[in-house]
């Protein structure tokens, strides 16, 4: 039977190689339900009877694993790891599906970055699918896919004037071998107040066997604040700034929480003094560029670090502050969506390290922030990048765990605020985790699971509301056999390339020759199908997320397309993955195929690594709740 799916299958044979398909009579064939026993050994077998089959199933995904930003293995080396790894890999399936009426090398630089009062930084250096409409494939798969405490408030140590018992985190410190243990990073939520930031400060206590790096994100909203703020400064005239709402709240909420807190404002003066006046700048100048936006952004997790450091000071536990972009965080200069240079992981290391051993402070460190390599300007890791910086510390430095706190209890089996009875996942793989969040599940950076899996150091996802609660923890195994569908993600507003040539036929190098279209408009690639005659992408979301991928480029990737094949654009697609056991694929599409079927959505693109849909006419929210709920009451499902 799974042999029979997979003739209906054009199977791609690798980068730039010629489609292949297989004629079966699968087309006209009832589907059939086996059981799981069945289905697993028809798997098994059908992987041993083709022989080349898993190496064909696989190469889509290590395309599209190789293929993203900040997933630049080499192609062989994830090859080989595939083949290794095939069987007991997790899978994201994808679909593209179609509703009733569907529609849619590090050279040493250096340059100031900004803050502290004004003062310059000096310088450090430096996928694929298948099928089009109704092609659906199916088998086994897997994917390769010495300046001391930093700027300004809360540096250096502090009194013993705080909490009881308050001053013995992390024991003697470097002395006697007590290296730092963690890394602790508290998401925007998790502080978003000087009540959270005490809970957040009790609870780094109750682990007094740890000595932890903290990680912080801006308090509660702030970024969103900041972007709001830098966009009406455009346009408000520079005697207005000073009435702008959002800072008018940005400035409010971190006066009220040093004042709660017991803390001198002078900790933050300085920072909204010049906050104010860059507003002012940007007034004068009516323009905010990336650039700009980034340095505008930044403010947030400045000051949220000086002030918890300065608390974790004033109660008695040792703390320094740190801005990431002046202690070696080295990106790349895409502003709004940098990507960590590798020149990172010795200079942090050298710095948190080297300081601890002089003098031991927990290090409180801004999430989120970087200093772009040529520029030497503060840059910003995309939304949510504090995930992504303490990753990046926890393999710099080779720490034990990494632990990032949220306002939810650990990864969930689908988007809360979609379905409120998503349950928590209790063990991902680092692949299930980076599908996960590629794929549009806000709880965790796209790019963090990288660092994490390099260094192979496990991530646990808590809740800081709830700190009892297991959580979920990510690392490079787990124990498949029970596992069917661990998670749906939905990724809304994608944007897809139908590419129709019939020169594709028995050709080679066509597929090149549009990749490297996509190349040379800088242009990432996010899922693929082939047939013989057409390819379908949808972009890579990271770039759409960062910025809007505007009319005008995506213009110029059709008009450079349509020079050797017919073009269709197709706007505000989904995705839809499901995250599941790659052993189970049958059972998983049987079940998800029968919701799509009675949501009246006709499957467009399927391939192993997540999916898409654009409903125009569909209640997306409702198909994804239906899913979920259907989906995930999968038999004998264990997350
Ligand atoms: N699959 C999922 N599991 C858990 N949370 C999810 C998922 N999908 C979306 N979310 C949302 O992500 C939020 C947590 O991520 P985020 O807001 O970035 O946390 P923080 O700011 O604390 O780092 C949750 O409050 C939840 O609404
Ligand atoms: N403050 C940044 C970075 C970040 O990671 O935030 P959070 O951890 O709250 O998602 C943002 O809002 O994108």
């Amino acid at each position: 039977m799974l042999l029979c799916s997979f003739q209906r299958c054009p199977l791609l044979l690798g980068r730039g190689e010629a489609a292949v398909r297989r004629t079966g009579e699968a087309e006209s064939q009832e589907p059939t339900r086996w059981s799981e026993a069945e289905e697993d050994e028809n798997t098994r077998a059908g992987v041993r009877r083709s022989g080349g089959m898993s190496w064909r199933l696989l190469s889509p995904t290590l395309v599209q694993y190789c293929s993203g930003r900040g997933k630049r293995e080499h192609p062989t080396n994830c090859r080989e790891n595939g083949r290794r790894e095939s069987k007991k890999m997790a899978i994201a399936l994808r679909f593209a599906a179609t509703p009733r009426c569907l529609v849619s090398s590090i050279p040493p630089t250096s340059a100031g970055a900004g803050h502290g009062g004004g003062v310059a930084r000096t310088g450090v250096l430096g996928r694929t699918c298948r099928g089009r409409r109704l092609e659906v494939a199916v088998g086994n798969s897997t994917r390769c896919r010495a300046k001391k405490g930093g700027g300004g408030g809360g540096g250096g140590g502090g009194g013993m004037d705080g909490v009881p018992g308050a001053g013995t985190l992390g024991g003697s410190g470097a002395e006697g071998g007590d290296q730092l243990s963690v890394v602790m990073k508290f998401g925007g939520s998790s502080v978003s107040s000087a009540a959270r930031m005490q809970e957040v400060a009790g609870l780094i206590l109750t682990f007094p066997e740890e000595r932890p790096v903290v990680v912080l994100s801006a308090m509660g909203k702030t970024t969103n604040l900041l972007l709001l703020a830098g966009e009406k400064a455009v346009g408000c005239g520079v005697i207005h700034v000073s009435e702008i709402e959002e800072w008018n709240m940005i400035k409010d909420l971190h006066i009220k929480t040093v004042d709660e807190l017991g803390l001198p404002r002078s900790l933050i003066h300085s920072m909204l003094d010049e906050l104010e006046q860059l507003l002012k700048g940007i007034a004068m100048m009516k323009e905010l560029t990336l650039r700009t936006t980034d340095y505008l952004l930044s403010f947030g997790e400045c000051m949220s670090t000086r002030i918890f450091a300065g608390y974790l000071n004033k109660v008695g536990v040792k703390a320094r502050q740190y801005d990431a972009f002046d202690i070696g965080f080295i990106t790349t200069d895409d502003f709004g969506n940098a990507d960590i240079l590798e020149a990172t992981y010795p200079a942090i290391a050298k710095r948190l390290h080297g300081d601890w051993i002089r003098e031991p402070a927990i290090p409180v460190v801004t999430g989120f922030l970087g200093k772009g390599w040529k520029s030497g300007a503060v840059t910003t890791l995309g939304r949510g990048g504090s995930d992504l910086t303490a990753t990046t510390i926890g393999k710099a430095l080779g720490l034990r765990e990494i632990q990032v706190w949220k306002d939810v209890d650990g990864v969930l089996t689908c988007d809360p605020n979609i379905y409120p009875n998503a349950t928590t996942v209790p063990y991902l793989t680092f692949e299930e985790a980076a599908e996960l969040a590629y794929f549009g599940a806000q709880v965790l950076h796209p790019q963090s699971m990288r660092p994490a899996r390099e260094g192979d150091i496990p991530v646990r996802v808590k809740n800081s509301y709830n700190p009892k609660a297991p959580g979920t923890l990510i690392s490079k195994q787990r124990e498949m056999d029970k596992v069917v569908l661990t998670s749906i993600v939905l990724k809304s507003n994608v944007t897809m390339l139908d590419i129709v040539s019939t020169r594709m036929l028995g050709q080679f190098g066509f597929l090149a020759k549009v990749f490297s279209i996509f190349e040379d408009l800088g242009i990432s690639v996010d899922c693929v199908a082939t047939s013989e005659v057409s390819i379908s992408v949808s972009l890579d979301p990271s770039k759409i997320w960062s910025r809007e991928l505007i009319q005008q480029e995506l213009d110029h990737v059709v008009e450079e397309l349509e020079k050797i094949a017919v073009v269709h654009l197709l706007q505000k697609r989904a995705i839809i993955s499901l995250i599941g056991n790659v052993r189970r694929s049958s059972l998983i599409l049987e079940k998800a195929f029968h919701v799509l079927r009675k949501s009246g959505v006709n499957v467009q693109m399927i391939s192993q690594g997540a999916s898409k849909v654009v409903l125009s006419k569909v209640d997306l929210t409702l198909l994804y709740a239906y899913i979920s709920v259907q989906a995930l009451n999968l038999p004998s499902h264990t997350g």
